[in-house]
């Protein structure tokens, strides 16, 4: 300790020190009883001597105060106080002399020449009048020395020598640091500062790089080892920085506590207290309750979960178990009759700012608890703490549950979404409402970063809220001009996942550069995909970048039917023949166009539905299938085949811009009335058939009859007919909806998922 204080001490500098080693444990028990004399306290401080050389004057000194403490306490004349206060006198001592031997100019303070308590104020515990008196005279005394002050002891008000409980020496570093307006305050402890657990029970819990002060306090109530309930006191009216750091590893950076209340909504670390013992006091009233409190307050002993039963008349709290015997005697002393009800529980709180407001939190907090026996979950007074009572039998198994779900869910790989029409905006609200579900299943969380639509974008490198991007895009920034891609050239070489669901060219044309970037794909629009040589391209520069592009909803929106051909390729299986209706869009038309509608209504209604592409001369030009069957040839191997395509509609109802092809409503609807009649001659239905053999990639207005395995179709319906070796004689069929929003967005979803998990 004297190295750390010697290399960042400065002179002026306040140092506060508790007892060394187990002295005051020692001075107790030579109190009372436990031990005989104190020699256990010689052999401890000559040995001290021996390792850390201070003078010997000042061991001979120890030597003679033993000596009086013993007399003192045969003669059964002394104050606990005063015999507790010779364990930071000697610590205070020993160190003021090291430093001066090693050229640290130190001067040892007796607490009580600056410390004494106020009468009864909770929030300004000390008398700053009396401190600035006393330290304004040794600051002019002894300009050039670092103070080595003794902690846990004070004056009280009649200016008696008082101890100030557990952790008492925190407590004065902390007073006295708000006392000077410290400009900083370090609390120097065995650990490297607080953790997201206890690090004896979760093996590789996390470093809390820095608290807040809510949090720092409702930390404290729960009982934290490292923070005390007290030592947070002094620091709600303190304006400087609070550190924790490990005298094993100075120059670590520990866990800060800062006066910024910044609401991240998150829990940052997992209190655990065991052993408790549950207090009952039947009978009383609510005041009668509270003086109760006070009164095991005033003994500094801790209670947890405290509450009053307004109806039963009951006050129940936690202690621990070493307190049972004096706060039963004092409630008796009070004429209650207490009754301990439970023994061996452990309390396991979450602390974060604010988590009590976010109902996630509380959910999946609810929601890992059902799988223990718990026996209460309290909701304390503030809003950043959350805990539940357990057995200490199953405590630990809870606590690593909660850890692992709130801590060790991987980090997120952020996620860019292009396009926010149909599909978009439903795998954004699916998102929204299932990322925490995911984000369990996963183990990683999901985080959307940017969102786009051909004129605008939004971002927020922490995670977009995704409850309003329809709003947060009408202020967004302009994207005209692609400009989010200039944003995001900062995400160049890190692990990114593009969402595509937009049906742009000019975004395809982008899929290299993605690569590239080292970026994961995940696209729905197909334009890259359809295209062999490019996407080949795109598809060997991310095997080298390690990066993924899943592509499902490219063909038959959610059906699973790119996984299966993949799997029965995998799997040794021999495709001979691929055939069905892959349009959900025209499969609705022809299903739903018995003439009773003009076909230019219905094509509006399937637009609505976000059957159809967004400019729905795609779907009848035979475009859009055009692209599955391309798709799905080039996972079968058939790629080279060669193509013979019919539109499903004349050429020339396609000429010209949208506006016009919708002017043509009238001859678009004769044209379909023909084709209807027809079929009604033939006593057959008109079906838009694609068909893939390694000979022939085919895609044709069909007549065909009622009876055909492709006639009997829910409306939007697709089929896919697979022909393989071990699918010869009964072919495999994937047959269900091949277009809306819901399936493919679920279908975008069910790619994140495989894409998370590596597959
Ligand atoms: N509908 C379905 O059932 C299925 C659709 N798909 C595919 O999903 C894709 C989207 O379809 P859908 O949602 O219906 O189409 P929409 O027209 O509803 O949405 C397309 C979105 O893309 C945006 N966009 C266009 N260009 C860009 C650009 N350069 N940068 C960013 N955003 C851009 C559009 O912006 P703006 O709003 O400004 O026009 C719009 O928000 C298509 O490729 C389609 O083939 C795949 C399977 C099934
Ligand atoms: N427009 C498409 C939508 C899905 O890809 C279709 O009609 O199938």
């Amino acid at each position: 300790m004297s190295e750390i204080v010697k290399s960042q001490a400065s002179p002026g500098d306040v140092v506060v020190v508790s007892a060394n080693g187990n002295v005051t444990n020692w001075l107790l028990a030579l109190i009372e009883g436990g031990i005989p004399s104190g020699s256990i306290l010689l052999e401890y401080f000559t040995g001290l001597q021996a390792s850390v050389g201070f003078s010997q004057e000042i061991l001979k000194q120890i030597q003679l105060d033993v000596k009086a403490i013993e007399t003192l306490i045969e003669q059964s004349h002394y104050s606990q106080s005063d015999v507790l206060a010779y364990g930071e006198a000697w610590s205070s001592l020993i160190l003021s002399n090291v430093l001066s031997l090693k050229g640290c100019k130190a001067q040892a303070i007796d607490s009580c020449r600056c410390l004494k308590l106020n009468t009864d104020t909770y929030q300004y515990p000390f008398d700053q009048s009396f401190a600035d008196k006393a330290l304004g005279q040794l600051y002019s005394s002894e300009p050039d020395s670092v103070f080595v002050v003794t902690g846990y002891i004070a004056l009280d008000q009649e200016l008696n020598k008082t101890t100030l409980g557990r952790n008492g020496s925190d407590f004065s570093a902390t007073a006295l640091g708000n006392l000077i307006n410290a400009p900083s305050i370090t609390i120097w402890t065995d650990v490297s500062g607080i953790y997201t657990a206890d690090p004896k029970i979760i093996s590789k819990p996390l470093l809390v790089e820095s608290l807040t002060l809510c949090e720092a306090q409702a930390l404290s109530e729960l009982g934290a080892n490292v923070l005390h309930e007290k030592t947070v006191l002094p620091l709600l009216s303190y304006k400087g920085s609070v550190h924790i750091k490990s005298f094993d590893k100075p120059n670590e950076p520990g866990t800060v506590v800062s006066q910024e209340i910044t609401p991240t909504n998150r829990v940052k670390t997992i209190t655990f207290k065991s052993k408790l013992n549950k207090v009952c006091v039947h009978s009383i009233d609510e005041l009668q309750a509270r003086r109760i409190q006070k009164k095991i307050a005033e003994k500094s002993i801790a209670s947890y979960v405290n509450g009053y039963d307004i109806t039963q008349h009951k006050l129940t709290f936690y202690i621990e178990k070493s307190d049972v015997f004096s706060v039963t005697s004092t409630i008796k002393a009070m004429q209650h009759y207490p009754s301990v009800l439970l023994s061996n529980m452990t309390l396991i709180s979450l602390v974060g700012q604010n988590i009590r407001q976010d109902k996630r939190i509380i959910e999946r907090f609810i929601r890992r608890l059902s799988s223990f026996d718990t026996q209460e979950i309290h909701y304390p007074n503030n809003s950043h703490s959350l805990s539940v009572v357990i057995d200490d039998e199953h405590a630990e198994g809870l606590l690593r549950d909660l850890h692992t779900s709130f801590f060790y869910q991987e980090p997120t790989v952020p996620i860019v979404v292009l396009g926010y029409g149909n599909i978009g905006k439903k795998v954004i609200e699916l998102v929204d409402k299932g990322a925490e579900r995911l984000g369990q299943s996963l183990n990683r969380s999901i985080q959307i970063l940017a969102v786009a639509n051909s004129k605008r974008f939004v971002c927020e490198s922490n995670g977009l809220a995704l409850d309003n991007i329809d709003g947060l895009l009408s202020n967004g920034n302009d994207n005209t001009d692609d400009q989010i891609f200039s944003w995001l050239e900062r995400y160049a070489g890190r692990e990114l996942i593009i969402v595509d669901v937009t049906a742009s060219k000019s975004i395809s044309d982008r899929y290299k550069g993605f690569a590239e970037n080292k970026w994961h794909i995940i696209s729905a629009n197909k334009i890259a995909a359809s295209d062999k040589d490019y996407a080949r391209q795109v598809e060997s520069v991310l095997e080298d970048n390690r990066r993924i592009w899943k592509k499902n909803t490219t063909a038959g929106a959610g059906l699973p039917i790119q996984a299966s051909i993949k799997n029965l390729h995998e799997a040794g299986d021999q495709i001979e023949e691929v055939s069905g209706i892959f349009s959900g869009s025209l499969s609705w038309l022809f299903s739903e166009f018995d003439g009773t509608k003009s076909f230019t209504n219905l094509l509006e209604v399937a637009q609505d539905n976000a059957y159809t592409e967004p400019d729905p001369r795609e779907d009848l030009s035979g475009n859009d299938v055009i692209r599955k069957i391309r798709i799905l040839a080039q996972q079968l191997g058939f790629e080279d085949a060669p193509e013979d395509f019919e539109a499903a509609i004349s050429d020339e109802l396609l000429e010209g811009e949208l506006v016009e092809f919708w002017q043509k409503s009238e001859a678009i609807n004769t044209y379909y009335q023909g084709l209807l009649d027809q079929a009604k001659a033939k006593d057959g239905l008109l079906r838009y058939i694609a068909t893939l053999t390694p000979q022939k990639l085919s895609l044709k207005l069909e007549f065909i009859d009622k009876s055909h395995p492709f006639a009997s179709l829910n409306p939007c319906d697709n089929v896919f007919q697979v022909i393989s070796a071990w699918y010869k004689d009964n072919p495999l069929i994937i047959q269900g909806p091949g277009a809306g929003r819901e399936v493919t967005a679920g279908g975008v979803l069910n790619d994140l998922c495989d894409l998370l998990r590596g597959h």
